[in-house]
Formats: C-alpha cells, sequence, structure tokens
C-alpha cells in the first residue's frame, strides 16, 4: 500500500553471496483455506544460492485469517472503537473487488475527510514493543525500518493475548496474495513472457537474504529471544507479504513508513486519485474522497501510479484490463555484440551508470526519451562516435535538458529498433498465451488444482495487459515509420520528376 514509496529493502540487508543454512523443515500441506486464492507459504531450500529456485510449499503461519474473514474483522472494529477511533461513516463488508473491503454506511461528499486513525493505533519502527528486551535488541543493531517492522509483527504475533495488537493481527490475512508466495517452478512458468518474474524472483531472494542477515547477525546470538520455532522463514516471507500489501508512507510524517489497522481495509482502485497520509490539524490518519459515495458503494483509496505487474507483485492482484491509467511494460534493449563499436559503446553506457541492457517503461500513451536516447546509441555507425557519450548520458536521464537528442538521420533506424524488440517481446507474450502454462510439477489435488488455476488467470491477465501495450507500442511505431518512408519516397519520385524533366 505504499503510496509514494519503491519497497526496495534496505541495502545492508541484499542477501548474501553464499547458500542460506538449512532450515527448520516443515509438513508440505497447504494450511486450511477454503478460497481458491490462498497461497501457501513457501521455505527456503538448503540448495538455493540466490533464488528461491526449490522452494517448497508449506504450511501457514498459525496467526492471521482467511482474507475473507469478516469475524475478524468485526473484532477488530470493536477493539479500534475501544481504543479510541471515532465514529467512522464506513465499515468492513464483503465486497466484488478485494475480498474485503471499507464501504460507505452514509452519503459521502467529495472533498470529505475520512477515517481520523490516531497515531496511537498505527504501527510504525517506533511503537513499543510487547517484549521491550527483543525490540532492545533490534535497535542495538540499528536494523533498518522494514526488517524492524516485519520482525515487530512476528514477536507481537506470537505473544498472542498479551500483545496489544491481538485483533489487529487477528484480523491479517494469513497468507497474504502477493507473488513472494509464487514457487520458483510457477514463476518461471507463468510468467515466463512477463518482466515482472525477474522483479519477482529478486524481492524473494532480497526476503530471504535479509531473513538470513537478521538469523546470523541477530537472531543466532539471542536463540532465548529469538526461537526458531518463531523466527525463521515461514513468519518472516508472511511479514513482508503483509508490509508489501498493507505498508503506507505518511509525506506529512516525515515520510515514515507505517501500518494503518482500519485504514489498511481500503482496496485500491486505479481511478481514483487520493493517499493516505497524517492530518496535523485533527492529528489522525486521514484521507480525502475525490469523488462521492452512496451508502452501500464501495469506497477506494489509491496504492500509487502502478503498473498491473506492479500491483500483482506486491497486491497478489492485476485491475481489468484496459482500466488502469498507469500500466506500464517494460521493454528490455541491448547493445548488439556484433557491433564494431561495441566496446566504444559499452564504455560510455558504464561511464553514465548503464550496462549493455536496459530496460524502459513503456506506456499506452508511448515511451520515454530515454529509450530512444538509447537506441540512437545502439544503431549509431562508427563515424558518430563523438556523439555516444551524449546519447549514454541521454539514456541514464543524466542530462539536464529533458526534450531529448535528435538525430533525424538515425531516427529511422532508431524506431525500427524499438519496433524490433517490441515485436519480438509480442511473439513471446502470444507464445505463451497462445500455447497455455505447462502446470510446474507438483501434485495436484483440490486445492493445489484450484490454486493453480488462479494463478494461471493472474498470469493471462497479467500478460494481457502487458502485451496490450506492446501492441499499441507497434502501432504507433509502423504507423510513424510508415509515414516516414512514404514521406521519404515522396520526395524521391518528386525529385525523379524533376530530373526527367531537366534532362
Ligand atoms: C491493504 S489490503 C486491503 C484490504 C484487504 N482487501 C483485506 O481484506 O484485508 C490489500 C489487499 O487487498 C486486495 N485488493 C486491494 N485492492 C484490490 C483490487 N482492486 N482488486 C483485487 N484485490 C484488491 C489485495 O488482496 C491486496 O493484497
Amino acid at each position: 500500500m505504499a503510496t509514494s514509496s519503491t519497497t526496495a529493502l534496505h541495502s545492508q540487508f541484499r542477501p548474501p553471496l553464499r547458500a542460506p543454512r538449512h532450515l527448520r523443515p516443515l509438513p508440505h500441506s497447504y494450511s486450511s483455506s477454503s478460497r481458491t486464492r490462498g497461497c501457501a507459504p513457501v521455505r527456503a531450500s538448503a540448495a538455493s544460492a540466490s533464488a528461491p529456485a526449490q522452494r517448497e510449499i508449506a504450511a501457514g503461519v498459525p496467526w492471521g485469517c482467511e482474507i475473507e474473514s469478516l469475524e475478524s474483522a468485526a473484532s477488530l472494529e470493536r477493539w479500534l472503537i475501544d481504543s479510541g477511533l471515532p465514529e467512522q461513516r464506513l465499515a468492513i463488508q464483503r465486497v466484488d473487488i478485494g475480498e474485503r473491503g471499507l464501504v460507505a454506511l452514509k452519503n459521502i461528499r467529495k472533498g470529505e475527510k475520512l477515517l481520523f486513525v490516531p497515531p496511537s493505533l498505527v504501527i510504525t519502527a517506533d511503537s513499543e514493543w510487547g517484549r521491550p528486551e527483543v525490540g532492545d535488541v533490534m535497535k542495538r543493531n540499528s536494523v533498518p525500518d522494514w526488517p524492524l517492522i516485519a520482525t515487530y509483527l512476528i514477536s507481537e504475533a506470537s505473544l498472542e493475548g498479551s500483545s496489544r495488537w491481538i485483533s489487529y493481527i487477528a484480523a491479517l490475512p494469513r497468507q497474504p496474495y502477493s507473488l513472494l508466495y509464487w514457487t520458483r517452478a510457477e514463476l518461471d512458468a507463468y510468467l515466463v513472457a512477463s518482466p515482472i518474474r525477474k522483479r519477482a524472483i529478486q524481492r524473494i531472494t532480497d526476503v530471504i537474504g535479509t531473513y538470513n542477515d537478521l538469523r546470523d547477525r541477530i537472531f543466532s546470538r539471542h536463540p532465548d529471544l529469538f526461537p526458531e520455532e518463531v523466527y525463521n522463514i515461514e513468519t518472516f516471507l508472511w511479514s513482508f507479504g503483509i508490509l508489501f500489501s498493507r505498508l503506507v508512507r505518511l509525506p506529512s510524517m516525515d515520510g515514515r513508513v507505517a501500518l494503518v489497522p482500519w485504514a489498511d481495509m481500503l482496496n485500491h482502485s486505479p481511478e481514483v486519485e487520493t493517499f493516505l497520509d497524517f492530518d496535523k490539524s485533527s492529528r489522525g490518519i486521514v484521507f480525502t474522497t475525490d469523488r462521492s459515495y452512496q451508502p452501500g458503494e464501495q469506497v477506494f483509496i489509491s496504492y500509487g501510479k502502478k503498473s498491473s505487474g506492479e500491483l500483482l507483485l506486491s497486491y497478489g492482484f492485476v485491475p481489468k484490463e484496459g482500466t488502469n491509467p498507469n500500466d506500464s511494460v517494460e521493454l528490455l534493449v541491448s547493445l548488439d555484440k556484433s557491433d564494431n563499436c561495441y566496446k566504444e559503446k559499452l564504455q560510455a553506457l558504464k561511464r553514465n551508470g548503464l550496462s549493455e541492457s536496459e530496460s524502459f517503461p513503456l506506456r499506452v500513451t508511448g515511451w520515454p526519451v530515454e529509450l530512444m536516447a538509447y537506441a540512437f546509441l545502439v544503431v549509431s555507425p562508427p563515424d558518430m562516435s563523438q556523439c555516444f557519450e551524449e546519447m549514454a548520458a541521454a539514456a541514464s536521464n543524466k542530462t539536464s535538458s529533458k526534450p531529448g537528442l535528435n538525430y533525424p538521420d538515425l531516427e529511422e533506424q532508431a524506431l525500427q529498433f524499438i519496433l524490433d524488440c517490441c515485436e519480438s517481446n509480442i511473439e513471446k507474450y502470444t507464445k505463451y498465451l497462445e500455447g497455455g502454462a505447462g502446470s510446474p510439477e507438483v501434485p495436484m489435488n483440490a486445492k493445489q488444482a484450484n490454486r493453480t488455476l488462479l494463478l494461471k488467470q493472474l498470469a493471462r491477465d497479467l500478460c494481457i495487459s502487458e502485451r496490450r501495450i506492446l501492441y499499441r507500442t507497434q502501432y504507433i511505431l509502423r504507423r510513424r515509420l510508415r509515414d516516414m518512408r512514404g514521406g521519404e519516397l515522396r520526395a524521391l519520385s518528386l525529385f525523379n520528376g524533376l530530373r526527367k524533366l531537366f534532362k
């Protein structure tokens, strides 16, 4: 739910280069979810050096609830009201979009402030720990906010009734939706065409690396405070899953990240442009509606201007095709290794912080000037070597002038280069969509079959959305090239006509 944040883990918590240690074995069963959407947490395999290649399906965490549970949501509501949440114009209900959501109880006008969750009901890196000695160790080791809050959640969850957050934790999904819960085989099979696959692998690797780092630096030195039955990779995948899908950055609280109970029951709409923030005058977390709502209607906020792939990555859903105005797809472009100037071009790229392969976001509305600059560099001939540096700088967005470079003689080739990349990507998507994804090899019972169906559907939806952007780009590029070539042809025939006349 982070509004204006990227959710990168702290660099200190990048995965270590060596293979993770063997982790506590778990029963390989799914939890008791009756929903097809439930994706069981997974554990790191002893052998996976850099990615969760051999993670297996494992049991879920012993806390939280099924995502559609309204009982736990009702006790959350009661606890929040008892703890100082003011009377609300919204209630948690079962909804069509997002399972549970906040629904208007009364007419709500455009421009109204809603929620007013007091800071005392918000979890941040400064929250008091139910076991202060655990918090002290974490703080003495200067653990950054994300892993700190992830550990905090696990610590409080393990305290059950003695944590003040018991009602909140009981209403959190036991299996938050996100690509963190997809196995490597599932990512490889269903997201083979999408660049989100790589990002999901990186994210899972980061989470595993973060956990391994905490375990080696802190947990293993204080086994009495951090028993492995509680602080293990499954509980960390859960807590990071919760953070990726519910943590918000509050600009008016110095950009602090926070879990905001109640507000985190709001679902996302790509059409809405309203974000959570701390309101200094009422001293609560609020959002201001950007439209009116009638009683019974679900109220939405924005989780940020995210592409459909990013929404799947963090939140486990894909908006309906064509409804996400912020949608984009990454186009991977590379230098040609057989290019006579390959070395010089690569050096220019490296000097500007780029490498021989780079990704640029395509949108239905067009492509960035940086991509055009990269394409100019790729297609430029040796006699333009004095321009390589300028092109690489423009591709890295280091130049101050945004309007982009202009090399009329190279434009046609550069556009053709982008078109070729686009078309080879379209082919990959079409092959996947038409070929039907093979299921990774897992024994199938009814629940697993349902899970597979769900993942396949999500992957299909994403691929269709991403291919749509590529199709649109292909259309624009073809038209531009046709116009350019048509113009050249016209100029040529005019020239030939004049020549004949003078002869
Ligand atoms: C911040 S929580 C919102 C509350 C959540 N529906 C619940 O019941 O706990 C974010 C999660 O809600 C769901 N969600 C939010 N917006 C959605 C949407 N537009 N479509 C489908 N699911 C959505 C996703 O499962 C996401 O991971």
